[in-house]
Parts: structure tokens; sequence; C-alpha cells
């Protein structure tokens, strides 16, 4: 069923859901459109509001071959809608979701695509802030690249930030924002995709371009190995293991790259390299991957993550797809993946296909400086047992030994800190949502 949006658009089909509305193909006066609708229920929100008036414009100054370009704002009645240039294809994470892992070429390929769209973004004094597979768009109509790559696309700079500017997405009291002798010593909230955080965000730190660099290598690191560096468990985890941990070498993959990957994912901003730097140098890189096959690793065992994190929040995403006009892309349904996030949205239905933001408390500097467990998730070399694995006999016994120990010292960890410790702000690990907002989401209903 159609219907129209403002004067000049209608809405026909649904292409995909995020955390704040849903996506519809649709029709205006120059043709096809992707018009991203606002979810009633939270139009009269003021904040996310503000978020989608400022994707607007933070991408209305942004035109490159490489940003999904913003065509309108809508304010109808109740509407709230960005109209956008369609995009006939699919994301980046419903292709891993389907493919798991890509090979180097395509995945560099990928990679060299978003570090353009970022130099761009950057040049105009936009740091986009939220770079995943969620938010790379694949399309499919576009010229085969290297590895049979489609062109990619970034978009959705939904908290994209002008540099500089001072006032936080979330609002935050002003003795808790940034000195500028540093980290904050108050706790704050921070917004983002946990496993994408750059950690000087997790410290506190204002977020920079080179938080954006950060992203777009732990995207990297993803594509090639299937899952992220620092990824798994509770977001409070994963917040903590991008300040502690060191980076875990990919088995097999190519010196060059993997020079590449540890600069960019490097702990300090300055060490990093700008992203016009990054797209270069994986240019250069891209000829000696042509034939290198996906990389031949494991995902990191899921008994071990339990281990040593306790029960994961398993957040169940929907498939999502753009119907493309070239054959053999239709509709791709994607497998359920464990994601340690929750929604960005108070009150949004823990069934939405897109909840990977994530609003949290920022762990003190005593809770990440003792927090450093070794946790940081290590690839392992296809069908091998990891020395530390459950699934080892020889160590099984001495976990089921470990576990009780870890049980009691969790309780007793949960007592000291008053059970608040590393909780997300409002949050828990159930997928229930946040209980910050006092907001009363119903599910969206699915229909323009
Ligand atoms: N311009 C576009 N053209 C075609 N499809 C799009 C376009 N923009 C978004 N989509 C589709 O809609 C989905 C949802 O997009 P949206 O930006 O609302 O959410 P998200 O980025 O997944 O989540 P969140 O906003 O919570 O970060 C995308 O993943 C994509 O499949």
């Amino acid at each position: 069923m159609s219907r129209k949006i403002g004067s000049r658009y209608t809405a026909h089909q649904l292409l995909g859901r995020g955390s704040a509305g849903t996506v519809w193909l649709g029709e205006g006066p120059e043709g096809p459109v992707a018009i991203k609708l606002l979810r009633e229920d939270l139009s009269s929100d003021q904040e996310l509001v503000e978020r989608f008036v400022q994707e607007r414009t933070a991408l209305l100054g942004l035109d490159h071959p490489r940003v999904v370009g913003v065509r309108d704002l809508v304010v109808d009645g109740n509407d709230l809608a960005l109209v956008m240039d369609l995009i006939r294809g699919t994301d980046l994470r419903t292709r891993l979701d389907r493919e798991s892992r890509l090979a180097p070429e395509a995945a560099v390929a990928i990679a060299v695509d978003v570090a353009d769209a970022l130099a761009a973004a950057h040049a105009a004094g936009v740091v986009h802030r939220d770079v995943k597979p969620e938010n790379v768009l694949l399309d499919m109509q576009g010229p085969l690249g290297p590895g049979g790559a489609h062109p990619a696309l970034l978009t959705d700079f939904g908290i994209a930030r002008l540099v500089d500017e001072p006032t936080p997405i979330r609002a935050q009291p002003a003795r808790d924002r940034q000195s500028s002798q540093g980290r904050s010593p108050n706790p704050r909230s921070v917004i983002g995709t946990p496993d994408y955080l750059a950690p000087e965000i997790v410290e506190g730190l204002p977020p920079r371009a080179s938080v954006d660099v950060y992203a777009l290598a732990t995207v990297l690191y993803e594509m090639l190995a299937g899952f992220t560096p620092f990824g798994g468990g509770h977001p409070g985890a994963i917040l903590r293991r991008h300040v502690t941990e060191t980076v875990a070498p990919l088995p097999g993959i190519p010196d060059e790259l993997w020079q590449l990957l540890l600069q960019c994912l490097a702990k300090a901003p300055a060490s990093r390299l700008r992203a016009s730097e990054l797209a270069t140098r994986l240019r250069e890189v891209l000829p000696g991957l042509a034939g290198y096959p996906p990389l031949d690793i494991d995902e990191p065992d899921e008994q071990q993550e339990a281990e040593r994190e306790g029960a994961e929040a398993e957040t169940p995403r929907r498939g999502v797809s753009v119907p493309a006009a070239g054959p053999g892309s239709g509709p791709v349904h994607t497998t359920p993946r464990r994601r340690g996030a929750v929604p960005l949205v108070p009150g949004a239905v823990p069934d939405s296909s897109r909840e990977t933001h994530t609003s949290m408390r920022v762990p003190s500097a005593d809770e990440l400086a003792g927090g450093a467990h070794g946790t940081a998730r290590a690839p392992r070399v296809h069908g091998q047992r990891r020395a530390g694995s459950a699934r080892n006999p020889a160590v099984a016994g001495a976990l089921r030994r470990r576990r009780l120990k870890v049980a009691a010292v969790t309780v007793a960890a949960l007592v000291a800190v008053g059970l608040g410790g590393w909780l997300v702000a409002g949050g828990d690990d159930d997928g229930d949502p946040p209980r910050d907002g006092g907001h009363s989401a119903s599910q969206d209903p699915g229909t323009p």
C-alpha cells in the first residue's frame, strides 16, 4: 500500500529498518528515491528530530560519488522524512551475514570506497561517527570493481557531528563535559555501536576524524575475519577491550594489509592514518591481493567467549534488502547474529532489525584500568583448537572448575560495584529496551 509523504513523495515498499525508523522505496518528482521515515511514535522526541535534521544538514554539504546523497527533508504533520538517493542493492551487513568473510581483494575494494567517502566528509568538516557495515550500501547496479566488489557508498550520517562542535549527541551536564585537559572525570554516556567505537571515545575524548578511520579498520577486519576484533559479550566488555587490549593477528593475512590495519586500529588517534592516506595505501595494496582466497579462520570459540564474559545479549536481526534490478539480486534473508548491542532509541522494540546503536555509560578510568583480562578474540586457523578452548577435552575440566570460580568472583564484583559496573545506562543483557528515557515506543507497524 502506497502513501503520500508530504506533497512531493510517495512511499511504496519497505526497504529496511533502523533504530529510529524505516526506509522506503519511494517516488519523487525526479524519479525513484529512498525515504527514511522517522517512527511516528518518536517524531515528537526532540533529540531524534534533531538527529534527523542533522543528518540532512551534514549530508547536504556533501556531494561525493561514495556518499549517499540527501535530496530533501519533509516535515508533514506527524511525518518526518529524509529523502535520499536510492541505492539498488544491499548493505554490507547483509552481505557479511550471508558470506561471513570476503576475499581480501573485495574487502579492500569496499574499504577503499568507504575511505574515499570519509576523506570527503572529513574535508568538509564532518565526522561520521557511526561507520559500520549497516551504513555501507552496496550498489548492485554499479560497475564491478576489484574482486567483483560492487561500489560501496556510505550513508546514515545521523549521528555525524561537525568537527569541533561542542554539543554532545546526548545532552550531558556541563560539569561532565570534556575539559581541555583530557578525559572527563565524571561518568558520561556515549552513543555509538560498541564494536566500532574508538578507544578515545570510550575514554571521553572528543571524537575527531580518526574515530572514523578506527571504525573503518574495524569494518575491514570484520570483512576479512568474519568478526570484529573486540566484539563479543556485554557492550561494557567490548568498550573495555577497545581501550585495554591489542588486536589479535589474523592468520594468513598479507603482511602489508595487516600493517595497515594495525596502524589504523592504534589506540592513539594520532598514530592512525588519515582517511585519504588510508584510501591511497589500500589502493597500493589492492593489485597484490588479486586471487587471494578468503582467510581460512574460524570464529572465536563461542564457549570460550561465554566463559570469559558470562551470558551474552542476544539481539535478533532481520534481513533487509533493496530489490536490485540486476540478476541474482533478490531479497536476502539474513541469519540472526549474536550482537552485543542494545537499541539507541529508548523504548525501541527489541526485534527491530537494526538495533546496533548503544547508549551507555562510559566506564571510569579505574574500571578500564582494572579490566584487562586478555579477552580479545583470538582468531584460529580453520579446524584448529585454541589452546584454551573449552572444546579441547584437556582443558574442559579446568574450565568447568574456573566457571564456578568466575561465578563467585562475578557475584562478589557486582556486590562491590553496586551492580552497576558495566551495565548499559538503562539497559540490560536480555534485549529489553533501555529504561532511561521513559519513552514507551510501540513497534513500527511496518506500513508507511
Ligand atoms: N539510500 C538508501 N537506498 C536504499 N536502501 C537504503 C538506503 N538507506 C537505507 N537503506 C536500507 O535501509 C536499511 C536501514 O537503514 P537505516 O539507516 O534506517 O538504519 P541502520 O543504519 O541499519 O540503523 P541505525 O539507523 O539504527 O544505525 C539499510 O540497512 C538499507 O538496507
